[in-house]
């Protein structure tokens, strides 16, 4: 991971910026709107369990079925990520998602709670001194 240079950091680094630019080609909302909506319906599967529901069969299988999938789904993202096959890391990133948000759903746990905690640690950083601010992102790379 490239590290910002020190008199940037909270600009948008020319690499972030080419991240984005496809945003504004694609369909699907730029926020959690879409993880909000996945996490309510694999909340009704588990509660009607249509046979053709893929959701409905993971959560029947059990959480340790399910946190092994997740482990497995994060592998595949990473060994994507480290081919530099782009296109399949998104795929993967997707399964993650997915996986990861089921097991939210079977442990009771709301998106919401992920939102304030990643709003949380965010203003926390917002908070510390550049010199702690740099020693969190080095320990966390
Ligand atoms: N987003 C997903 C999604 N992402 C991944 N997957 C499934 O997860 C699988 C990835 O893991 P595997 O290939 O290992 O699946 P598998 O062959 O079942 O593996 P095993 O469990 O048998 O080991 C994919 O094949 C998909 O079937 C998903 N299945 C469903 N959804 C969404 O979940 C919602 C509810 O879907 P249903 O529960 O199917 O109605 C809908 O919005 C769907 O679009």
């Amino acid at each position: 991971m490239t590290t910002p240079k020190a008199d940037e950091p909270k600009a948008l680094r020319k690499a972030d910026r080419r991240l984005l630019k496809p945003l504004a080609d694609l369909q699907a909302s730029a926020d959690a709107t879409v993880i909000q909506e996945l996490w309510q319906t694999i909340l009704e599967r588990r509660a009607s369990r249509p046979t053709a529901s893929h959701s409905a069969r993971l959560l029947a299988k059990g959480r340790t079925r399910m946190a092994q999938k997740l482990g497995e789904e994060v592998v595949e993202c990473a060994i994507a990520a480290l081919g530099l096959d782009r296109r399949e890391t998104v795929l993967e990133s997707a399964d993650v998602i997915y996986h990861l948000v089921a097991l939210w759903v079977d442990l009771g746990i709301q998106p919401q709670e992920i939102w304030n905690a990643l709003t949380q640690r965010g203003d926390l950083l917002d908070g510390l001194p550049a010199s702690v601010d740099a020693s969190h992102h080095a320990r966390h790379s």
